[in-house]
Parts: C-alpha cells; structure tokens; sequence
C-alpha cells in the first residue's frame, strides 16, 4: 500500500492518541488535516495561528515522535494555517510556517507562500507585493515601564499593562482599554506594554498604530482595491496597539474593517490594547457593537498625577537627563503645573534651556517667569459642551434653540459659529461635531466652516461675533 498524507497522519493520531488526554485529543488534533506529502515533510492543515503555537507549544515532542516512527530521522512538520475567512474572499487565506523553527517569526517575519491560491499578503508598512513579510513593531523603546513612573493616578492601569504583558491574550483584560486627559501618558503606556512584551516573548508579532494612520492606511487599501489584504495584514498581528481609538468617532468604513479585525483577534486569543481620550461611555460616534467589544476587559482611566508623582515624574526626568536641579525649584514646577506630564516635561525643559543658553543660574524667580509663560502659552482644550455653552450665552438663546431645525437666521448663524469653534478648537471630526450640535451631518458642518469664514471677511459685524466668541474660549 502507498504511503500517502492521510495513512501517515492516521499512525501518527493513533500513537498520540493512547499517549495524550482524550479531552485535549478531541480539542487539538481533531480538527487537524493532514493535506500532502512531499520530500518527507507532512503538511497539516490548523484552524488559526492560535492553534499552531499551542501545538509547538504544548505537543511539539509527541508529534515529533511518532512522525520519526512514520518517516524517518529526516522527517519535517510543516503547518498550514486556514486563517478565518471574515470577509468573503473566495479563496481561504493561508500561511506556512515550519515546525519547531519558530526563528523565523522571532524576527517578526511571517512566511506567505505565493501560490495562485492564497492572496498575496500586502504589508502596508512595507512596500507590497514581497515575500517575506515583515513587520516593524513601530515601538519606541524609550517609552518603557520602567520610565512610566507609578503614582495612585495610575496604578490601576500600570499593573494592568504590567499583567497583559506578563501573559498577552491571556488575562481577563483583553481588550485593555487606556483613557485619559491629554498628556497624561497613555501612549507612553501602551508602548510600554509593547515593548515589554517583544522583550519577554520575541516571537510574537507586536504592532502599535495610532488610529489616525490605521484610517488613513484603511482608505488608501480601499482605493487601491486592496481591502482583503488590509484585513488579512492585521489578522495576523499577536498584539496590536490602536493608540487615540476615539480618532474613529464617526468613520463608520474604518469602524466596520476594525471589528472584524477585532473579533478574529480576540478569538484567536491575541491581545489588544486601545487608547483613547475619553471612556467608552462618553465616546461619541462609534458604533454600539464596538463600543461593547471595547467594554469586555478593562478600561483603566490614567488621571491627573497627584504632587508627589508629578515630583517623581520630574526627579526622574533630570535624573535621565543627567542634569541636578535644586528640590524647591522641582517642587515649584511641580506645584504649579498639574493637569498635564506634557506640559510638565516642557516647562522644565524650557528651565534647562533658559539657563543654560543665558548662563543664567536656575532660581525660584527664573522659574516663577517660565512656568507662568507656560501656563499662559497653553491652549486649554475646550470641549464642544462648552463650546455651545459659550456660544449660546453669547447670543443669549438657550443651547436647545442652538440646536433646533429652525432655519431663523440669527439661529443657523449661532449654529454655524458653534460648529465652526468646534473644529478649531477640538480635534473632533466633522461627523461627530455635526452629532453633537443638533445631529447635522459632516457635509453641513463643513459648510457652516465654510460660511463662518467666508462671512468674516465680507460682514463686520460677523467678524465681532467670531473675534468676541474667540477671546471667550481663550480664557
Ligand atoms: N507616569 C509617568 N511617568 C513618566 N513620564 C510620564 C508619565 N506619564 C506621562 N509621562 C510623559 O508625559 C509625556 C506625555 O505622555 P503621552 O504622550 O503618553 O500622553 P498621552 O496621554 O498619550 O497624550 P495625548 O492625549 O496628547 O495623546 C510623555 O513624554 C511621557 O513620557
């Protein structure tokens, strides 16, 4: 009798079979198929890349055995990963990857064989089209744990990094979810986490991309008719690292792709670790079926440090930078700049600089000078709640006439001021300006944008209007 794929798995089942639990038989050889045989080497095919690293991982002895029975010392194990078909592509995504050399996804390099069946697999980081996928973590190893100083403001979220990257897609905080005010060191944390993990397990596949450049790569797929490969790219990330996830506020294209993504990510046990600027809860224009999936772990908040981080959080930093400052200066600084560690590196920098370009010596009064500066020179970030509120007391009418479908026009004028202040001063996108203010769409927000500068130049008493609502909101 000719020995094909299918007699050698079935000696192979048999062996394994009295040697293994009946449970974990059932749960991961089952499934398996056994697909050809060529030059001593069996291919089988797996469900997921999940699938695989836990066969390397737990059955990498026993299938190396009782193979060696069947074929010889020259005997060669080679995966096919079947990869879910999410999206409707006709053929099934598929990816080799040899047995026991696990080197070569160390490297983060992912096989793709091109054959006429399987889709050729465009990186979008990389030029597309190659063989040999590879994929740059895009981390930023100065942005490590152990630089991200521990205060109560953030020690929920830091010890909550601190077990996803000890087991990632193995706790309960899958997604975990990092939010926070501006500057207080959500990216700074999910790189940490990131890097963490490329340090403990060098194996694993680990991309961070902020959710603007992941819309951004998802519209150019698009028009370059490449969606599946967009899709198929991500799928097989171990962690991915979406940083601003608010950024999708109202791009429904990028919201539909990303939780398909999401799902066969979360299935296949990968990790994933979202930032954003605000909770689940106060996110406007997501969809409810992602917001769901981003509630399922954890979302840990980072709040506004308390004096003795913002201490540390400096000590540190002239610590690194090799550089001595006197304590009361440190804690002058640390006293009075407090909502944001942006805004707190910067002044002392600026401290450094000062000095050093003036040989001047740091003193509490070169200090006082410099964090006042500072305090002035930073824009507060206004929300489109206030917004509306300064706007409406403005023309003293109440925030529902604001947002009423009356075409009055002192109304629309009020309307289109509000929205226009929203897109200057916040970083929300048209769609989920127009949602808040009165549930208009993009396209009527860009014209009110539009009209409110167009008016300004050619009415003066418009131009009041934006230049008194404008000292208002700078206050
Ligand atoms: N606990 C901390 N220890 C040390 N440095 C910190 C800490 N928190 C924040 N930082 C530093 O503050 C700066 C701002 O942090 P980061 O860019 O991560 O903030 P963010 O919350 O992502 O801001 P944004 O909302 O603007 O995206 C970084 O230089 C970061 O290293």
């Amino acid at each position: 009798m000719s020995i094909t794929a299918q007699s050698v798995w079935d000696n192979c089942l048999e062996f394994i079979k009295d040697n293994i639990q009946p449970q974990a038989y059932k749960t991961w050889f089952e499934p398996i198929i056994a697909v050809k045989l060529t030059d001593n080497a069996l291919s089988i095919q797996v469900p997921s890349k999940f699938f695989y690293e836990w066969l390397e991982e737990h059955y990498v002895k026993i299938l190396k055995v009782s193979l060696t029975k069947e074929l010889g010392e020259t005997a060669k194990l080679v995966y096919i990963i079947k990869m879910e078909n999410t999206y409707g592509n006709k053929q099934p995504f598929t990816e080799k990857i040899p047995s026991t050399n696990r080197g070569s996804v160390k490297s983060q390099d992912v096989d793709i064989p091109l054959n006429n069946k399987s889709p050729e697999l465009r990186n979008p980081f990389v030029i597309p089209g190659i063989r040999n996928v590879k994929i740059e973590s895009q981390l930023n190893p100065n942005y490590s744990f152990e630089n991200f100083l521990e205060g109560d403001s953030n020690r929920l979220a830091r010890s909550a990094g601190l077990a996803v990257s000890a087991k990632p897609g193995g706790t309960s905080f899958n997604p975990l979810l990092i939010f926070g005010g501006v500057g207080l060191g959500k990216t700074h944390l999910a790189h940490a986490i990131g890097v963490d993990i490329k340090d403990k397990y060098p194996e694993k596949t680990v991309l961070y991309i902020s959710a603007e450049k992941f819309t951004q790569q998802y519209i150019d797929a698009v028009k370059k008719n490449n969606r599946n490969d967009f899709i198929h790219f991500y799928q097989i990330i171990d962690v991915l690292i979406i940083d601003d996830v608010q950024f999708l506020s109202g791009k429904t294209g990028t919201q539909d792709v990303f939780f398909h993504i999401f799902n066969h990510l979360h299935q296949n046990g990968k990790q994933v670790i979202l930032t954003s600027d605000k909770a689940p809860v106060d996110m406007q224009d997501i969809e409810q079926r992602l917001l769901s999936r981003f509630k399922w772990g954890l979302s840990a908040e980072l709040q506004t440090p308390d004096f003795e981080t913002r201490v540390s959080i400096l000590r540190n930093k002239l610590y690194r930078d090799g550089v001595d400052m006197p304590e009361d200066i440190i804690e002058y600084v640390a006293k009075n700049i407090k909502t944001n560690v942006r805004e707190l590196e910067g002044a002392i920098i600026s401290l450094i600089a000062q000095s050093s370009f003036n040989k001047k010596e740091i003193t509490i009064d070169l200090a006082r000078i410099i964090v006042e500066k500072f305090v002035k020179n930073t824009k507060r970030e206004v929300s489109i709640d206030y917004i509306q509120k300064v706007v409406s007391d403005y023309f003293q009418m109440d925030i529902d006439t604001l947002q009423s479908k009356t075409r009055k026009r002192h109304i629309v004028q009020a309307r289109q001021l509000a929205m226009f202040f929203a897109k200057k001063f916040t970083k929300a996108s048209l769609a989920s300006i127009g949602s808040q203010i009165g549930k208009r769409d993009h396209a009527t927000v860009l014209h009110a944008c539009k009209t409110v500068d167009n008016l300004s130049s050619t009415d003066k008493q418009f131009r009041k209007y934006v230049e008194d609502i404008t000292k208002k909101l700078s206050v």
